[in-house]
């Protein structure tokens, strides 16, 4: 295995990703940032200058477990401490699955703006892949704003408060079109695109008839849950989050931000044509064009538009469709099983509320609100009062209505983190309930760092004890990324053995930045000494002045 360098320096730069020029935050000028590749085993050593004028940056590598480096994870106020306009930190870890992934921003609302890019792990030398392509193309999809973020977090936290609304445009490849479509020669209504800017030409894949291809896809949204579909070609899924899962053929795939998949394709359709893939929306009700990407069959041109119309994504609404496709994911056979009990369970009821009038989503009836000092370096030194070392709730009333809007909707902020007994096993139910408004309860995907973890079941309205005799303890799927249904739960087991700090969020910007997630911590007392670049901020810092700190 090798350790591959990278020098990259964010920064803030001008761009074009849907055709309206704005800017927006890139990596070495490029936009998404550079994409890295590795084989399973490598070490990534990544030297991040943050070239920004006034603010800190981190970079989170999503999927990546962080096995003994927990001060790699990228997670500002959690992990490390926010790199400083004009420092550089070194992020070195290794990498240790193959699997699709992403790497993103993790401080405020900075992933929203354009700070992310693609992780692929090969297989080690020697491994082979348990299915067969010819080729593969990366897709890596994400939702754009005309607004700034700075913009957005404002109104997030106004009183009144101002909703960011559905995004302007959808992105492949940092590539979109803003209210326009390619396809408007075939579809009513539709404005045909001016291409001002290369950096908006639609994304093409190049194909050869007869063959297979793996299409690595990933969503890094701020807020839009969507649907992936290419006309006339059916998919089968293979890989969720860096797992293999037992294959199956879908006409669509639902992607929610925070998830990566693999399909494979067969280009065996009428090789005279190309055809359109479409990226739409899901979940809420749209107000955004689907991206497209052409998939062209060579030898014919590029510029040859389809001559069908592309495919139609499944009604935003439709959720007993994107139930259906999170049920057929199930481990492919020798992935890892999951303990048959569970040590401790955890009850997390995902509410909207206010604090003094302000709209805010809670865990059990706390917001989260991060520290300023690091709670990997704050737990690892035992310093006090770093943190409200309160213990969270780790239930929720039993004659909490789910079905409706919080009856008392005040609710507190806490620095919310769960302390887990070091190697054991864990059962977490994500209690999806009402908003404040009536009858509206929304997609939510949760995301836990440093881990992946079983995915043993979902169901409608409130979890009751005798659900568990439901759990699929067979052939669950390990993920990193799961979603919750509106009025529904979702259950998942993970074994705490990975010293160090982690959080677990809502994958939507904007819901983060407004408190919902919560902080598991684990085995910090193993945590090997941490970087003193990690921990130069807050409490941590005083006392490495005062060379009180090993
Ligand atoms: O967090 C959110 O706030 C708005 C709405 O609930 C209040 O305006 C919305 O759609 C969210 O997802």
């Amino acid at each position: 295995s090798k350790t591959r360098h990278f020098k990259w320096e964010v920064g803030y730069m001008y761009a074009s990703p849907d055709c309206e020029e704005k800017i927006l935050l890139g990596i070495n000028g490029q936009f998404p940032g550079p994409t890295i590749r590795a084989k399973a085993g490598d070490t990534i050593h990544v030297e991040l200058k943050n070239a920004l004028h006034t603010e800190g940056v981190v970079i989170h590598w999503h999927g990546i477990r962080q096995y003994g480096t927990p001060w790699a994870d990228g997670t500002a106020s959690i992990s490390q401490c926010a790199i400083n306009p004009e420092e550089t930190y070194v992020y070195r870890f290794q990498v240790d699955k193959a699997g699709t992934y992403f790497y993103h921003g993790h401080y405020g609302m900075q992933r929203a703006a354009g700070l992310y890019g693609s992780l692929i792990v090969e297989v080690a030398d020697g491994e082979e892949e348990p299915f067969h392509y010819d080729g593969e193309f990366n897709l890596l999809l994400s939702d754009w704003y005309h607004q700034s973020i700075y913009d957005q977090m404002v109104g997030l936290s106004s009183k009144p408060f101002r909703w960011i609304g559905e995004p302007q445009s959808l992105l492949i490849n940092g590539r979109g079109q803003y209210n326009c479509s390619l396809a408007a020669h075939l579809m009513e209504g539709s404005s045909t695109c001016k291409l001002t800017s290369k950096d908006c030409a639609p994304v093409v894949l190049r194909v050869l008839p007869g063959k297979t291809y793996r299409l690595r896809v990933t969503s890094t949204t701020s807020l839009s849950s969507l649907n992936l579909a290419i006309g006339n070609h059916k998919m089968m899924v293979v890989e969720a989050d860096g797992n293999y899962v037992e294959p199956f053929i879908v006409d669509d795939m639902d992607i929610y931000s925070g998830e990566s998949y693999s399909v494979l394709i067969n280009t065996d359709q009428n090789p005279s044509s190309n055809y359109w893939l479409s990226v739409g929306v899901r979940g809420r009700k749209p107000n955004t064009q689907p991206a497209l990407a052409i998939i062209n069959y060579q030898p014919n041109s590029p510029s040859k538009l389809p001559e069908s119309s592309p495919p139609v994504t499944p009604e935003w609404n439709d959720y007993n469709h994107s139930k259906s496709f999170s049920r057929k994911i199930l481990a492919r056979q020798g992935t890892p099983k999951p303990p048959l009990y569970a040590e401790q369970k955890i009850a997390l009821l995902n509410t909207q509320n206010k604090i003094n009038g302000y709209i805010k989503w809670s865990i059990n009836n706390v917001s989260l609100a991060l520290p300023p000092t690091p709670y990997l370096g704050s737990m690892r030194y035992h310093l006090k009062n770093a943190f409200d070392p309160s213990k969270p709730p780790d239930n929720f009333p039993s004659d909490y209505d789910v079905m409706k809007p919080p009856k008392n909707p005040n609710s507190t902020q806490s620095s919310n983190a769960y302390v887990i007994q070091f190697n054991s096993t864990v059962d977490v139910i994500l209690q999806n309930a009402n908003a404040l408004a009536d009858n509206v309860s929304e997609i939510h995907p949760w995301h836990l760092h440093g881990h992946d973890f079983w995915v043993l079941g979902y169901g409608d309205e409130r979890f009751e004890e005798k659900d568990a005799s439901q759990f699929n303890l067979k052939n669950p799927p390990l993920r990193n990324t799961v979603v919750i249904f509106p009025y529904g739960w979702t259950a998942i087991r993970f074994v705490a053995d990975n010293p160090g700090v982690w959080a677990f969020h809502c994958h939507i910007e904007p819901h983060l930045h407004m408190g919902m997630g919560v902080i598991f911590a684990e085995g910090v007392d193993h945590v090997r000494r941490i970087p003193k670049d990690a921990i130069t901020c807050g409490m941590t810092a005083k006392k490495l002045m005062n060379n009180v700190l090993p």
